[in-house]
């Protein structure tokens, strides 16, 4: 039991109407999840406003309104308080609720287009096999120390990031990894934590459903290094044209990391395989298990946030030797015949860019690489055709085919594809609109030596189509296939 006065600490409020001293039982922002003097946040959402649900959280139980307009007409014994932002009073109601759990560990948040889940992932892994205790919000999962929970968002709602840190310092985590998106950022997700880092990876396109204009995306990213705390770190990739604009206007402490430009940590990339990379970091060399030049950056970023936090160099390098790759990122395996069977996530036209290039950096000129892509369905639109094109031009055959079409066509999804090719690459081209199927196509035209690149789905087990999760595992899917054709 909380009294309500104390979980409004912090909440910039605007008015209130009724008595802030009783006592409440949990935080709701959804009116169907209403129980007995709970307080109901009423958020304006992308679908519908939950303003409309405040007489119905009363009904169900809500002592407490918390809303950005009053209704015109009060109930009695219900207090209501009018904030400025109901997604900013969410979040310090969260953190409040649950005694500010993010003040209690080492929370470390990595935002931009690509590459969070991977070195939000490696950094939990370092930081365990270092011997401490720790806490992961991703993607992928989410994980208390050694007990994992699934996932539903990148960046969950603040009441669930709150949910698990209490968690993690109840079960003695000392840090926390995190992902911090640009809907997370745009919905103050994030809003009431106490961030000791933050990270940048890169800034390209994608959500621009959501966001609009690309400055906009931009904006959204900075506010988080915007907030940043002085005693916190901001490590961002100077190699990146929007990485010094991250840290313009931060109060915490300037930290860069850079392949091509001067910055704090440095690194040169030695050697570029299939079994990894060989790296000079600063003044040492380091072997990791990680493949393609992209991993460079996200290998020299977790080095920086490892000797932000206080790690050894020696001990740094030890552990990044050791990491294994993330789930469903650069993920692969190698056939009898010795067909290269990769699966990754990169949906984005910039991720798919990069992974076809670092294949293209690996790879002798003997060998043909096959591309299985698709693009989901409801969101962003426009990066179809650019992914199609970019597929076709670095693929020796490109095949378009569903991703999660959701509540749309897939059919209509690839036309929009199709539009990207260019003349010259549409021979190399052929469109399979079930995903099974043209995975199936891929392991039929592969010869002994060559590559297959499964991208877009990386670690997901499903596929949605309309409103309907269907099991689909790429890995599993191309596994199974490659021993039924004996390749
Ligand atoms: C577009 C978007 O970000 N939507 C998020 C948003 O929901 P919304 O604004 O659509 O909510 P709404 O349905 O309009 O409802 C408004 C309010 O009314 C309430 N309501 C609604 C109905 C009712 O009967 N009673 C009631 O109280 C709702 O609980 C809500 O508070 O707020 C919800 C609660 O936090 C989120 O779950 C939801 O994420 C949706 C499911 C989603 O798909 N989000 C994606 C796009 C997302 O956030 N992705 C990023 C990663 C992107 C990336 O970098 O790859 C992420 O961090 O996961
Ligand atoms: N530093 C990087 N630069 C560019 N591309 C990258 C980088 N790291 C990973 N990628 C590519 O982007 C894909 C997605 O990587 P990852 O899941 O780590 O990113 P993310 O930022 O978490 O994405 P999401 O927003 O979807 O959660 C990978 O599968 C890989 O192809
Ligand atoms: N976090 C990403 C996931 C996309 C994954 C891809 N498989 C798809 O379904 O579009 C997004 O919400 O845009
Ligand atoms: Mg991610």
């Amino acid at each position: 039991m909380k009294i309500a006065k104390d979980i409004l600490y912090k909440v910039p409020i605007e008015a209130v109407h009724g008595s802030t001293s009783i006592t409440i039982n949990k935080i709701e922002f959804d009116s169907r999840k209403i129980e007995l003097n709970d307080v109901f946040v009423a958020i304006k959402g992308v679908l519908s406003d939950g303003h409309l649900f405040i007489e119905k959280a009363i009904s169900l139980g809500a002592k407490l309104i918390i809303c950005e307009t009053f209704p015109a007409v009060f109930t009695e014994g219900v207090t209501y308080v009018k904030v400025i932002s109901s997604n900013a009073a969410l979040a310090h109601l969260a953190a409040n609720y649950y005694d500010n759990p993010s003040s209690k560990l080492k929370l470390v948040g990595v935002t931009g287009t690509n590459g969070k889940t991977t070195i939000a992932s490696l950094l939990y892994q370092l930081f365990k096999r270092a011997g401490y205790k720790v806490g992961l919000l991703s993607t992928v999962k989410i994980v208390v120390d050694e007990t994992i929970y699934g996932a539903t968002h990148t960046t969950p709602d603040s009441l669930t990031i709150n949910h698990y840190l209490n968690e993690m310092v109840e079960t003695g985590c000392e840090f926390c990894f995190m992902e911090v998106s640009s809907h997370g950022i745009h919905q103050k997700r994030t809003e009431a934590l106490c961030f000791e880092g933050g990270v940048f990876t890169n800034l390209s396109h994608d959500h621009l459903d959501y966001h609009k204009t690309f400055a906009e995306y931009r904006d959204v990213k900075k506010e988080f290094f915007d907030h940043l705390p002085k005693t916190a770190f901001a490590l961002t990739n100077a190699d990146d044209k929007n990485g010094a604009i991250m840290l313009q206007n931060t109060h915490a402490r300037k930290k860069t990391y850079a392949l091509k430009s001067y910055a704090d940590f440095r690194a040169q990339i030695l050697e570029n395989q299939l079994s990894g990379l060989l790296l000079k970091i600063n003044n040492d060399e380091v072997w990791v298990k990680l493949i393609g030049s992209f991993n460079a950056y996200n290998v020299l970023a977790i080095y920086g946030v490892a000797l932000e936090l206080g790690l050894e160099n020696v001990e740094a390098l030890r552990l990044l030797s050791e990491l294994e790759s993330v789930s469903g990122r650069f993920q692969y395996f190698i056939s009898d015949t010795k067909i290269t069977t990769i699966i990754d996530y990169a949906h984005t036209p910039d991720a798919l860019e990069n992974v076809l290039k670092t294949i293209e950096d690996i790879r002798t000129k003997n060998e043909q690489l096959i591309t299985v892509v698709g693009c989901g369905g409801d969101r962003d639109k426009t990066k179809r055709p650019i992914m199609a094109n970019i597929a076709s031009s670095l693929s020796n055959t490109a095949i378009f085919t569903s991703d999660n079409p959701r509540t749309e066509d897939p059919q209509t999804i690839i036309d929009e594809m199709e539009a990207g090719v260019e003349g010259q690459n549409f021979k190399k081209t052929v469109s399979i609109l079930d995903r099974k199927q043209a995975i199936k196509t891929a392991c039929q035209l592969a010869k002994p030596g060559d590559i297959i690149l499964i991208a877009g789905k990386g670690h997901e087990t499903y596929q949605e189509i309309n409103g309907v999760h269907q099991d689909f595992d790429d890995l599993k899917i191309a596994k199974e296939l490659i021993q039924q054709l004996g390749k």
